[in-house]
């Protein structure tokens, strides 16, 4: 009974997801990451802060919040809003009074059944193809007492579960979650311990490790490795190379696979405030160039290189 009072912060649930890994599945978004990859395409998820957004384009200016707000949260300039998060309003009244949701809270406190309910919708659709549950963020790990719980809610229903994690985390913890998860989508997004602190703000030392101690356990079927194609950031032959011989070293026939990069995170950083890594938003790659970085993964020595669950 305690353990379905547990509260975790969850920032999105999106149902009938299709490339959260295999079948159809509904996808759990839990807020705080210990990371701040300079080009997260989940930027909200970031901050364990509960804290209200603002999103333009579903407001009709009618300026109601300008009125409601008592402490210089809201405020307009040149006939923008602008959103304060840190100022001490009282947020629930101006959520409440804003006509359209324009303002609106990140994330939201929820129980382990409040989380199951949602999930119970898409249960007939989890019979196909390995459907299931994705836990995502932000970064799952931190939150990992919910996340165990949440998993092991999941298994207790027959309900296949995955997780996408950048395993910044205390292999205790890994060890903790380990048996109630079917698959493992783990990201090795720098090869270098000084691109890795350059880039997302921690070592990747502890990463590094995880992913040997996940390869070299029987749980190996269950992992893909992922590195995301951030131009110039990842997306060189050195890095790919790197992170290739790196897993090369612990398991030659390790799934490895290159997500495209997703020019729709830019989209999201004005709703935090925050500057994007590229002045001018760089596009999908090709096909062709989705197959070069596989073959640089390829000359580093790895042989399993799947295909983007997309
Ligand atoms: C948002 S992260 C959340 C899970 C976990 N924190 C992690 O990094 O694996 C989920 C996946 O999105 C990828 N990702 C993040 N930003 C991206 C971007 N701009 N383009 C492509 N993939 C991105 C990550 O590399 C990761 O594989
Ligand atoms: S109350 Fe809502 S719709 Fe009206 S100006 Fe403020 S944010 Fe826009
Ligand atoms: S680890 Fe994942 S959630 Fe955290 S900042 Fe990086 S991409 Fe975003």
């Amino acid at each position: 009974m305690e353990i379905f009072k547990m509260t975790g912060k969850v920032f999105d649930i999106r149902r009938f997801s299709t490339h959260d890994g295999d079948g159809i599945r509904t996808t759990v978004f839990l807020k705080g990451c210990p990371l701040k990859c300079v080009w997260c395409q989940n930027p909200e998820g970031i901050s364990i802060r509960k804290r209200p957004i603002y999103f333009e384009n579903r407001c009709i200016h009618c300026k109601t919040c300008i009125a409601k707000s008592k402490e210089h949260g809201v405020t307009l300039e040149e006939d923008q809003i602008h959103l304060h998060p840190d100022k001490n309003e009282d947020w629930n009244t101006i959520i409440e009074w804003c006509p359209t949701g324009a303002i609106a809270m990140d994330s939201r406190e929820m129980t382990v059944e409040m989380v199951m309910e949602e999930i119970r919708k898409d249960n007939p659709f989890y019979r196909h193809g390995n459907g299931g549950v994705t836990i995502s963020g932000g970064e799952p790990l931190l939150q990992w007492k919910f996340t165990k719980e949440l998993l092991k809610a999941c298994k207790k229903e027959g309900i296949h579960t995955a997780i996408e994690t950048s395993l910044y985390a205390e292999q205790e913890v890994i060890k903790e979650i380990l048996p109630y998860l079917d698959r493992i989508f783990a990201d090795l997004k720098l090869a270098t311990e000084k691109d890795h602190m350059h880039y997302t703000g921690v070592s990747n030392h502890k990463i590094k490790e995880n992913i040997r101690y996940l390869l070299e356990t029987s749980n190996r079927n269950k992992v893909i490795i992922r590195t995301p194609m951030i131009p110039g950031m990842t997306a060189t032959r050195e890095n790919i190379k790197g992170i290739a011989k790196y897993l090369n070293g612990i398991y030659q026939s390790v799934s490895y696979e290159i997500l495209n990069y997703n020019p729709l995170a830019e989209a999201k950083y004005h709703l935090v405030d925050k500057e994007y890594c590229f002045e001018e938003n760089p596009k999908l790659y090709t096909k062709e160039q989705m197959q070069e970085f596989k073959n640089w993964a390829i000359e580093g020595g790895l042989e399993n290189i799947i295909n983007e669950q997309i």
